[in-house]
């Protein structure tokens, strides 16, 4: 049984100039530790799934399943990463973070989680700017408040829209090393760890193919919408972690380059 089982998944907004259907016929199955990457043309339809996923959002038709149960909602164990950032603006950066943290830890000390949320905040380059609010900072500094409080909690399925999209190249690489390592951290025996096993199932929605074929076991590729559904489904046959020089160098990376690129500009987008 898959882990997570998106079944006939279709999703149709009513607006005022009749129905419109995003997506239709979406069937995916994702194994338990898996990566995988949404990539397609903008506008068809990659954030609905994700956001139908998380359950923030109901599908209009279809069943999405998780370890064998139906999601009807947001659970603690799906984390998500949204374009904006869903920072609380009432709080610093710090007090973002630590908010989610103690909500998810209630067994560890104080200083525990305090630990947590300066690791984090180091690892994203925010420390110095903790003490700020959310209206204090940059979209790109509140993109990355927004990875901390995300890979703090270590949800087992973490949920990404485009995380990286507003950094710059030099902290959009630290911060994909970063979650290469969150999910090299699974299985962890940390005594206090009991309450988690740690990130170890990831779905990214993403518009950069380097990124996509860097980090991801499969790269699903959408149609162009509306109506979209899957396209078809690249695995990127190189074990992970992966380093990411050695596989630049590899024939491989460049056939699933082309192949990716034939599939985005090969057709032409829809809007
Ligand atoms: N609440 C809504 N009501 C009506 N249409 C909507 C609503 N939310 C999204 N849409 C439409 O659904 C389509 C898919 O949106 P979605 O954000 O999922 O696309 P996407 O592939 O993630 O786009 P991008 O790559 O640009 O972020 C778009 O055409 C969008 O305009």
């Amino acid at each position: 049984m898959a882990y997570l089982d998106l079944q006939n998944i279709g999703k149709v907004y009513p607006t005022k100039q009749g129905d419109f259907e995003v997506l239709r016929n979406v069937d995916l199955l994702i194994d338990r530790g898996e990566f995988v990457s949404l990539i397609g043309h903008s506008g068809c339809g990659k954030s609905t799934v994700l956001n139908i996923v998380s359950g923030l959002e109901k599908a209009t038709t279809g069943k999405v399943f998780l370890d064998g149960k139906r999601i009807t909602g947001p659970g603690p164990e799906r984390g998500v990463v949204f374009q904006n950032y869903s920072l609380l603006p009432w709080l610093t950066v710090w007090g973002n973070v630590y908010e989610v943290v103690d909500a998810v830890f209630p067994k560890r000390t104080k200083a525990e989680k305090d630990e947590i949320v300066e690791h984090f905040l180091t690892v994203v380059g925010l420390w110095k700017h903790r003490h700020k609010r959310p209206d204090e900072i940059s979209g790109g500094m509140k993109q990355r408040a927004a990875i901390a409080r995300a890979f703090a909690v270590k949800p087992q399925v973490l949920l990404l829209d485009e995380p990286f999209g507003a950094l710059d190249a030099l902290t959009r690489s630290t911060l994909q090393d970063e979650l290469v390592n969150l999910m090299k951290s699974t299985g962890t025996t940390d005594e206090r760890e009991f309450e988690h096993i740690g990130t170890d199932t990831v779905i990214m929605v993403t518009h950069d193919i380097d990124e996509a074929i860097f980090l991801s076991d499969r790269i699903v590729v959408m149609t162009n919408g509306p109506s979209a559904t899957i396209d078809t489904i690249i695995k990127v046959p190189v074990k992970r972690p992966r380093d990411r020089r050695e596989l630049i160098n590899q024939p491989v990376y460049n056939e699933l380059k082309q192949e990716l690129l034939e599939y985005l500009h090969g057709t032409p987008a829809a809007h």
